[in-house]
């Protein structure tokens, strides 16, 4: 048998990087290293290149980043740092090794302005800081290295950090109403379908040499939903896993001020990734299912 593939990844509890540490452990030819801060801090260029170097990885997985959309405003120049500053210094260390490295990005590069779903070619126009400054860490990306792949995903939820799904179901154990938005249209994306795939992807930009592997693509789950879908969706399956319920009243986005303004419409078309990877993820109704069932029942078992 070969040796087998080192990759690093960055970050320590995110979701991606949390579930990636679960799937990769069962693939014999996959040896994966998570690294995080203090010994990798994106905000910290240095750090970065010698978390690398010391790794000497095979390829690099970057999914760590600063996440909090709304701090993001207030916050630019932490969230420029992790999210464009770090991938920097991240892909120019994966060109100075010749590898490739696969770069997490968001569906928030887009306005929401398109009526139907995005597709790699279409305009960005971010509307807050958290989409400028992972715009940014796209090119800065695509500039230090052509061996590279972006992965444009959204909506993330799964057992792991925190996210929309977790935050519904544990407010559910004492609240028995939630007005949620219906006017915001994506795609919600399971983290242990995106590290199945971060996987496959890893694997064919490894073996084969093809520019048409590589570039920018689009990678959610099959399906949309608005939020206020995604929770009444959450509550029927954990009510038929006899874990907590509520009732979601739909209200418009005008309804829920926050800091940061979301893209009305930010669908993902994954056509490319399709054609190209052979990739595509499962119907998010599905991964809703298992991961609540997840969930709830871990729920159960530590009451
Ligand atoms: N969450 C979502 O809905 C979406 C996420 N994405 C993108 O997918 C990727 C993965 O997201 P997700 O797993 O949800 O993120 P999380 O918010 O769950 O985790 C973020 C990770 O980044 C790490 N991190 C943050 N700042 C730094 C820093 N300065 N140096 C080193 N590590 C840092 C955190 O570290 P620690 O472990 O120390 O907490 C954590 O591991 C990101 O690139 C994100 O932009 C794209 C679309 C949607
Ligand atoms: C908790 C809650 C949220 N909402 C709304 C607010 C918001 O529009 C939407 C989702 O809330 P969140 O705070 O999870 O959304 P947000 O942090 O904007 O999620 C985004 O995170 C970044 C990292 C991404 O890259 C995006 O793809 C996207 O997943 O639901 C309600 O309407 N009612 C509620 O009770
Ligand atoms: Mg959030």
């Amino acid at each position: 048998m070969t040796a087998p593939k080192r990759y690093l990844v960055t970050g320590l509890q995110g979701q991606v990087v949390q579930s990636l540490i679960e799937r990769a452990a069962g693939h014999v030819d996959v040896e994966l290293i998570a690294a995080g801060r203090p010994e990798l801090d994106l905000s910290r260029p240095e750090s970065v290149q010698s978390a690398v170097f010391s790794a000497k990885p095979d390829l690099i997985i970057s999914a760590a980043a600063y996440t909090a959309v709304d701090q993001a405003e207030s916050d630019e120049s932490a969230a420029f740092a992790a999210n464009a500053q770090g991938p920097d210094a991240l892909a120019k260390a994966a060109a100075r090794l010749g590898i490739p490295i696969v770069h997490l990005s968001t569906d928030y590069v887009f306005d929401g302005s398109k009526a139907t779903p995005y597709t790699e070619l279409d305009p960005v126009a971010p509307l807050g800081v958290y989409g400028r400054s992972k715009l940014e860490g796209e090119y800065a990306v695509a500039s230090a290295t052509d061996n590279h792949v972006i992965l444009r995903t959204a909506w993330v939820y799964g057992p792991f950090g925190k996210n929309f799904l977790k935050t519904m179901l544990k407010a559910a154990e004492s609240r028995a109403q939630f007005n949620v938005v219906d006017d915001q249209n994506g795609n919600p994306t399971s983290s242990i379908d995106i590290a199945d795939a971060l996987l496959a992807i890893s694997r064919n930009i490894i073996s084969l040499p093809d520019s048409a592997l590589r570039g920018v693509f689009h990678m959610t789950a099959k399906g949309e939903a608005t939020w206020a879908d995604f929770a009444r969706e959450i509550f029927k399956t954990s009510l038929a896993n006899g874990g907590p319920s509520a009732h979601v009243t739909s209200i418009p986005s005008s309804a829920y001020p926050t800091p940061a303004r979301r893209p009305a419409n930010s669908r993902l078309d994954c056509g490319k990734l399709e054609r190209a990877h052979s990739i595509s993820l499962p119907d998010w109704h599905l991964s809703t299912a298992s991961t609540v069932a997840r969930l709830v029942d871990v729920t159960r078992l530590t009451r």
